[in-house]
């Protein structure tokens, strides 16, 4: 549960004066590496324009704008774009993954929806999403259960104020436990147990929700999240046929790390299914 916040010199500052565990030097060393690792993409998109990324357009405006799109805002920008996008992601489709061979009855009626919605004849599509309901309850029942980031991102108070009864003076860092709230009894029933069908009758509150933080500071990339992880998701459930690999159930134990990741990787058994056929005929017609 210490993931968001894994740094002990954050709460115990006289920590940061011996530079405890080496965590400034590493920083330091992981920081020049990355900033290598960027400016040599940043040349590359220099060196060639022909292509349509983010960086070829953030280049553009470097040349209307020098002074605010540095070659250092560009980094920081895809930087951010791959720390906050990808682990993310990627570990609430594992959590989701794990959570459905567990549950082979959501499992089955996931596919059910798949099937009558999508079928068999294409791979589901970003617009085929919104006819698949049951798939978001599941996501949204998985960002609950294993919320990718469960402390959030640390915060800090920018003034002395209030809070639940405590005065917390300004500069003071504060976590939300969203790992506690998506599990209080008091707000949701039966709150340990994987049931997407809570979610059938509509959209939740954002304070009993949040997976993706709240208010000004809240998640920038939810909507393009929901969106990979559906249509992944969906992928792999129209796809594949999945089971465990034996009779036990996969371990759900949670790890340490910025964002929530199993204590052991997910292993499940896969059969291809029918639309994998055709998808494979058909590229096989068109080469
Ligand atoms: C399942 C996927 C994701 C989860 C669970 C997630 C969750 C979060 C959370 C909890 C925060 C902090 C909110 C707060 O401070 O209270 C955050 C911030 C942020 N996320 Fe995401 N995120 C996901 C995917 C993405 C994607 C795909 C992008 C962009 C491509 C992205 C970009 C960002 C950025 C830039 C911030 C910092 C916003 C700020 O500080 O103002 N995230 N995310």
């Amino acid at each position: 549960m210490a993931a968001g916040a894994s740094n002990p010199s954050d709460f115990v500052p006289v920590l940061r004066w011996i530079d405890y565990n080496g965590f400034e030097k590493n920083l330091a060393k992981t920081h020049s590496r990355m900033d290598r690792l960027m400016q040599g993409l940043i040349d590359e998109h220099r060196r060639d324009r022909s292509k349509n990324s983010m960086i070829d357009h953030l280049l553009s405006l470097q040349e209307s704008q020098p002074e605010y799109y540095t070659d250092g805002i560009i980094k920081g920008l895809i930087v951010v774009m791959i720390l906050a996008g990808t682990d993310t992601s990627a570990v609430t489709l594992e959590w989701a993954m794990s959570l459905l061979v567990n549950h082979p009855e959501v499992l089955k009626k996931a596919r059910a929806e798949v099937d009558a919605h999508v079928g068999q004849e294409s791979l589901i599509a970003e617009h085929d999403l919104n006819k698949l309901p049951y798939i978001k309850s599941i996501i949204l029942e998985t960002f609950r259960l294993c919320p990718a980031a469960p402390l959030l991102v640390p915060h800090m108070a920018s003034d002395n104020c209030t809070l639940g009864g405590y005065n917390v003076p300004r500069g003071t860092l504060l976590l939300v436990n969203a790992w506690a709230i998506h599990r209080d009894p008091k707000t949701w029933d039966d709150p340990t147990s994987f049931k997407p069908e809570r979610f059938e009758d509509g959209e939740v509150e954002g304070h009993k929700l949040m997976p993706f933080g709240l208010g000004r500071r809240a998640c920038p990339g939810a909507g393009l999240a929901q969106h990979v992880v559906g249509l992944a998701l969906g992928s792999l459930i129209q796809c594949f046929e999945w089971e465990r690999e034996g009779e036990d159930p996969v371990d759900l134990s949670e790890g340490n790390g910025l964002t929530m990741p199993k204590v052991e990787p997910l292993e499940a058994r896969c059969k291809a299914r029918d639309v994998m056929k055709k998808v494979f005929c058909n590229v096989a017609n068109d080469a």
